[in-house]
């Protein structure tokens, strides 16, 4: 359960911040993890040194645990996995692909490994190799994203692994946080409303492109070609359904991905970066600090479940 979770993760609250690409730096993860929480920074497709700068300098940040997510499409992921090793960060999340031939090494250094899996079958593999824990993330999350939603990917999952389980995918308030922890869950990942906090350095273009987004706003584009990601309909999502339609081969697609998601973050180009999101957006429609959405989703969802406990 959550306590169980808390205890083993030695974190105050089981609410994950996503590892988000380009997005999940020190200011944000230090602020979730100093709030309670467990700030997760996000490697993406960064060489090494980013990593390491980011890691001292959430150590300046905070005292309190923090985790790193390795993206394993990530051109440098041999690099990053062996610093992440090398620096001894508490938790270490993994993306976008198989962590098999790194679990050794970063169980080797006492790291607690969490990888995301879009699959029971991937969960039961990493689990029996050493996962400690398996962050079972739904279709509705934003980025890169699997076919299965979160209600029905979570108990599947609780069902045939011994391990903390974290939902995530579609969560943002106390209802989706009481919801995951019906299904099993020990914790949550929350993404797309950190990448709204105040501590978040993404452009503020992209969080009012999330701020106004409704329902029907995050569309995925490129399922058909393997890299399916959720973004904000924008005119580069109508160009690539456009491109998927007359068949474009994936290189093509993939060459217009690039450097998408960093015109986005970096530069607020809403319009032809990657804006990516969680369908979950239109639930979230104002900034707050990180510590505010943490104590919002834990005094409410304690309000949900009546021996859902908490200290402030
Ligand atoms: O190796 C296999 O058999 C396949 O294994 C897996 C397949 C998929 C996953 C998976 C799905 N979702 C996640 C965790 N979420 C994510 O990784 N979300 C991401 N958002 C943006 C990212 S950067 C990117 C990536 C592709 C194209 C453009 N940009 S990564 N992992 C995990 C393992």
């Amino acid at each position: 359960g959550y306590l169980e979770l808390c205890k083993m993760l030695d974190i105050k609250y089981p609410i994950f911040q996503g590892g988000m690409a380009w997005i999940s730096d020190a200011d944000l993860a230090g602020a979730v993890s100093n709030a309670g929480g467990l700030g997760i920074i996000a490697a993406g497709n960064a060489p090494v040194e980013y990593l390491e700068e980011q890691v001292y300098k959430i150590r300046k940040i905070t005292d309190k645990p923090f985790g790193v997510n390795i993206m394993l499409m990530s051109p440098f992921k041999d690099a990053v996995a062996e610093a992440a090793a090398f620096l001894e960060v508490p938790v270490i999340v993994s993306g976008a692909g198989s962590p098999g031939k790194y679990m050794d090494l970063w169980k080797s250094k006492g790291s607690k490994v969490f990888p995301v899996v879009p699959t029971t079958t991937m969960a039961k593999r990493l689990v029996k190799i050493g996962a400690d824990g398996v962050i079972c993330e739904g279709t509705e999350a934003g980025g890169h994203v699997g076919e299965l939603t979160t209600m029905s990917l979570v108990p599947q999952v609780v069902d045939i692994v011994d391990v903390p389980v974290i939902a995530a995918g579609g969560i943002a308030d106390a209802r989706g946080f009481a919801a995951a922890l019906m299904l099993g869950a020990s914790g949550v990942q929350i993404g797309t409303r950190f990448l709204t906090a105040y501590e978040c350095n993404v452009h503020q273009n992209y969080k009012e492109a999330i701020l106004n987004a409704k329902d029907t706003d995050a569309v995925v584009s490129g399922r058909r070609t393997g890299h399916p990601v959720r973004s904000i309909k924008n005119r580069l999502t109508s160009k690539l359904k456009k491109m998927e339609k007359n068949g474009a081969s994936p290189e093509e697609l993939e060459k217009e991905g690039v450097g998408a998601l960093r015109r986005a973050v970096v530069e607020g180009d809403i319009k032809n970066g990657s804006v990516m999101s969680g369908q979950i957006a239109g639930l979230v429609n104002k900034e707050e600090s990180c510590e505010e959405i943490i104590m919002d989703l834990m005094s409410s969802t304690s309000l949900l479940i009546k021996n859902f406990k908490f200290e402030e």
